[in-house]
């Protein structure tokens, strides 16, 4: 099973919550940038994790507290059955960098359990169980483009009529979700919330130059107190010529804009010139899904 990074066109942070969490309003987008989990019956649950050259996923957990097999444990208990399963996590995705990584393979293992047992979980219950697993999740399953609220775990599609290219700056040094929150309200950040309407209207129209005068993330000024270097990475992006530079979430990774597939390309291989790692990936792509290997 497949799932994809997701990363936030726009990024509206509310006031945080009586639970701890802000109210958002963001708009998600999948990008072309996976990471695969397999599922098979065993007798005990385990996780394994591969990586793909130059990613490190040393801090990614390899007990029960790997969001796949909580993902595992949160479907068993809906269904009421005691199973169990082995879940291989190949990972293309970098962690903590704002891309949701582990939702994407939480979602994956989500619909790969579903499909190994046979369950027939229906697509409401899926999407209650995902948004227990994380705020992100349920965008994971669904993919493309979307609307999301609450604490981003309710989520409605977006039009959008674009084949975006996005160049992708992953930074060795991940940067934690909760910390990133935890500056911004310290900050003292989280105005009023209403919906991107000049972002949906240049959704509709495609045009990447309009596209990049909407792309918004609140939690940049946030994300920049915690890594001030990060602040050199903007710079070098709008030096290479994309069309807009874009904190990927909570961070720390940074995309660029591009026109099309060989623009991705040019910015890319600028910035390959000063980092190890650099990605394009287009969006929107579908959410977790089967992949039949030939
Ligand atoms: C910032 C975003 C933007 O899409 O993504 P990432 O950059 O992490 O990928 C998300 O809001 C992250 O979603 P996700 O990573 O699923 O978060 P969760 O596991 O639900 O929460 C992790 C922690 O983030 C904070 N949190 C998360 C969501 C939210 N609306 N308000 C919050 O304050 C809380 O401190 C929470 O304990
Ligand atoms: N399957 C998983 N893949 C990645 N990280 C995981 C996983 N399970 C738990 N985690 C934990 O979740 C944290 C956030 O990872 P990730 O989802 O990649 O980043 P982000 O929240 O920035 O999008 C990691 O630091 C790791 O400790």
């Amino acid at each position: 099973m497949r799932a994809p990074a997701k990363i936030n066109l726009h990024l509206g942070v509310g006031p945080s919550r009586e639970d701890g969490y802000h109210q958002l309003a963001t708009v998600y987008q999948a990008i072309g940038l996976y990471d695969d989990v397999t599922a098979t019956e065993a007798d005990d649950w385990s996780v394994s994790v591969t990586v793909t050259a130059d990613l490190d996923a040393s801090e990614v957990p390899l007990d029960g507290s790997n969001i796949a097999i909580r993902a595992g444990h949160l479907l068993c208990a809906h269904h009421g059955i005691e199973r169990a399963a082995r879940l291989e996590i190949a990972k293309s995705i970098p962690v903590a960098g704002g891309l949701a990584g582990g939702s994407a393979d939480a979602a994956a293992a989500l619909v790969a359990l579903d499909r190994l047992w046979d369950l027939q979980t229906s697509d409401d219950d899926l999407l209650a169980i995902a948004g227990r697993l994380g705020s992100d999740v349920p965008f994971a399953l669904v993919g493309g483009t979307a609307y999301g609220t609450g604490r981003g775990e309710l989520v409605e599609p977006v039009t959008d009529h674009g084949h975006w290219w996005w160049v992708v700056v992953p930074n060795a040094v991940g940067l934690s979700t909760a910390a990133v929150y935890a500056e911004y309200d310290a900050l003292g950040l989280g105005e009023h919330l209403r919906p991107p309407q000049g972002l949906f209207s240049a959704l509709a129209e495609a045009r990447p130059e309009r596209l990049a005068a909407e792309l918004h993330n609140d939690l940049e000024p946030a994300a920049l107190e915690l890594r001030p270097d990060l602040l050199d990475i903007r710079h070098e992006i709008e030096t290479a010529g994309g069309y807009a530079a874009l904190l990927s979430g909570s961070g720390p990774t940074w995309l660029a804009l591009a026109g099309d597939a060989d623009h991705a390309r040019d910015v890319a291989s600028e910035l390959a010139r000063d980092h190890d790692v650099v990605l394009c990936a287009p969006g929107p792509v579908a959410g977790a899904h089967v992949v039949t290997y030939a």
